[in-house]
């Protein structure tokens, strides 16, 4: 935008300039060489008799001395003797009318500032429309750089420690490679993918390997370049873009910090801010106007998708969301090595045990962890990379003041791991839950941890023992963290609204109380015009006896998972200390902590898909919507 103003100011100062010559041009002529003295000195000129001619015009004076010399002064029609004085000392003067000023900078002065409003209004006029293409007026085009087939060598390989991203995303680079016979076989596509991760985590990355392995250009821009000051910008470069990009398709548009123009609109009251919502508009218009054979795929990054504005959420839009965590510790192994390849390693550095030491880190940090090692080398005139060098710059990021909030703290990581393992350990012991697949402790979205059940069979019912084992089990995280760790997080905030959630459902929904029957208590919520609000329809006893039943269900089945938890104390340790060092364990570890044996190495394999969820402290699988 500053370049705008500048180009503003240009004109300014040009117009000013242009006016200023006119006027010298003016003030020419007559007074032309005269030399400006002192008006009493020119009264003194004159009683000398040193003044042959003069003409008085308008203020000033001019005259021609006796010795040819031209002077001028600046008279005041205070000097009523003026006249008397020149005709005593033998003066030839005149008197002139004021000269009219010349044509053109009459029309000049009194066209100049019509002229300025008038530019101006062309000139955002221009910039409204987005017309303005090239020269002084560019500012409606799109920002976005092209990096063609052949600029752009990013694949897959490079990308390390994300397989089930990368999974999620093979799917978009069989349809750019030949998006045609994709579409004869019947395939959806996706128009739009949102990547959602924490920084550094390869989401840009990702993005360019999905172009690099289809070999298609690859448009980047980011969403702060669409957010100007002017109205109306924004929008114009996204139709640019999108106009663009259809000229190259098949090919990737990419939204790098999408949050810019995506957050939910009047979120900012008062006005919010009308540009983004333009631009945020023209973004979805733009979307919805592909016909499904352009071939144009726009992936969109953010670290949070729970500011955006749900529109762009909705089928044909970003319906689809990779997540892009951090790297758990064999994912960090694997990024070293990609980075590794780039400079000459001593054979004594151990990518393991790099790996096992950097919890917490980003691919970014990886990449300058590797980066400032051989940094360290180098001043050492060292001619290999070696482990001190790694270490010493491992202590370097891990201190480094940027780092300190992002590498998770011990403790943090210590809670999360009892608490992961309270679910698991739960789970498994309880007879009807579905099997635990998988128990994490790399933070993902808002969790901190996850614990996976996958059900065995597509779920129709719940029944009730499965349901009250289910709070159980959400309950046993917190519990854990009691008994381990003797205090309570804020992580496990959402097991417990889950649980009241179900116990709540189970009484007023499905009639599973002994106490009250089958009866259902509670109406399905309404929307009416003041927003959502459940029709009362049972008495204030009834109401008081339902949530006695519900309290009722909560105690027993907290007293239950307690219980386990207390009884189960070495699997619970065990399995935690088990998550410390490996981060993420798989089925078959678990079944080995569950029976009392020491844990057998994580093997390194693609992990089964998985539904993301981001808002729990651990996943347990949701009920049928007790909404
Ligand atoms: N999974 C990975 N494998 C290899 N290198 C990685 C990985 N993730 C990140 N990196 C390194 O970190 C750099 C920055 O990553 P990138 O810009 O893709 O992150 P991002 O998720 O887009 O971050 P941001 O949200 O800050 O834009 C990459 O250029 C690469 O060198
Ligand atoms: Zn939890």
């Amino acid at each position: 935008m500053n370049n705008m103003f500048s180009k503003a100011a240009i004109w300014v100062v040009i117009a000013l300039v242009l006016f200023t010559v006119f006027k010298q041009f003016d003030d020419r002529g007559l007074s032309g060489g005269a030399t400006p003295i002192a008006y009493s000195d020119f009264l003194d000129e004159v009683k000398a008799k040193h003044i042959k001619e003069a003409t008085i015009e308008d203020r000033s004076i001019i005259a021609t001395t006796v010795d040819g010399k031209k002077i001028k002064a600046t008279v005041t029609n205070l000097d009523r003797g003026l006249i008397g004085d020149l005709v005593n000392n033998d003066v030839k003067f005149d008197v002139k009318q004021p000269e009219p000023p010349s044509f053109l900078s009459q029309v000049f002065i009194s066209w100049f500032p019509m002229l300025l409003l008038i530019g101006v209004w062309v000139f955002f006029m221009r910039q409204m429309q987005g017309g303005g293409k090239g020269g002084a007026f560019s500012f409606g085009k799109s920002k976005a750089r092209m990096l063609d087939e052949n600029s752009n060598a990013i694949t897959f390989a490079d990308v390390a420690g994300c397989d089930e991203a990368k999974e999620e995303v093979q799917e978009l680079v069989d349809f750019l490679r030949d998006p045609t016979k994709f579409q004869k076989l019947g395939g959806r596509i996706p128009r739009g993918v949102l990547m959602v991760g924490p920084p550094g985590t390869g989401k840009t990355l990702l993005a360019r390997a999905i172009a690099g392995e289809a070999k298609v250009p690859f448009f980047t821009i980011s969403g702060s370049d669409f957010v100007e000051m002017f109205v109306g910008v924004g929008a114009s470069r996204v139709r640019d873009m999108f106009e663009n990009a259809k000229k190259h398709s098949p090919c990737i548009i990419f939204i790098d910090e999408i949050d810019a123009v995506g957050r939910h609109r009047g979120a900012g009251m008062g006005g919010g801010n009308d540009e983004r919502e333009q631009t945020l508009n023209q973004l979805l218009v733009e979307m919805d106007g592909f016909e499904a054979n352009t071939g144009v795929i726009v992936i969109a990054a953010t670290n949070r998708a729970d500011v955006l504005d749900k529109a762009l959420l909705r089928p044909g839009r970003f319906d689809r969301q990779v997540i892009v965590g951090l790297p758990d510790i064999r994912g960090r192994e694997q990024i070293l090595y990609v980075h590794m390849r780039k400079v000459p390693i001593a054979p004594d550095v151990k990518a393991d045990v790099l790996a096992r030491g950097t919890p917490g880190f980003s691919g970014a940090d990886l990449a300058n962890l590797v980066n400032e090692a051989a940094l360290f080398a180098a001043r050492r005139n060292k001619r290999l990379v070696e482990m001190q060098d790694f270490e010493d710059a491992k202590d370097k990021i891990v201190m480094g003041p940027e780092r300190k909030s992002a590498v998770m703290r011990e403790e943090e990581r210590r809670n999360t791991a009892y608490h992961e393992s309270g679910h698991a350990v739960v789970a498994k012991l309880l007879p009807k839950a579905d099997p635990v697949h998988k128990v994490t402790i790399m933070p993902r979205g808002f969790a901190l941890g996850l614990t996976w059940q996958l059900p065995e069979h597509d779920r129709v019912n719940m029944y009730k023992d499965k349901m009250l084992e289910e709070i159980a089990i959400l309950f046993a995280g917190r519990i854990a963290e009691e008994v381990f760790m003797h205090q309570m997080s804020t992580g496990a905030s959402n097991d417990f609204e889950r649980a009241t959630k179900l116990a709540r459902a189970m009484v007023t929904r499905y009639g599973m109380s002994e106490t009250l029957g089958t009866m259902v208590y509670e109406d399905a919520e309404q929307d009416n015009y003041f927003g959502r609000m459940s029709a009362k329809t049972v008495s204030e006893a009834t109401q008081q006896k339902v949530d006695q039943e519900i309290r009722s269900i909560l105690d027993t089945q907290y007293a239950l998972s307690r219980r386990l938890i207390e009884e189960n104390k070495a699997k619970v340790d065990l399995m935690a200390n088990t998550l410390l060092e490996w981060e993420t364990i798989d089925a078959d570890q678990i079944n080995d902590i569950m029976e009392g044996r020491e844990p057998r190495p994580p093997k390194s394999g693609v992990p089964p898909r998985r539904t993301p969820d981001s808002n729990s402290g651990g996943l347990t699988p949701t009920a049928p919507a007790p909404a």
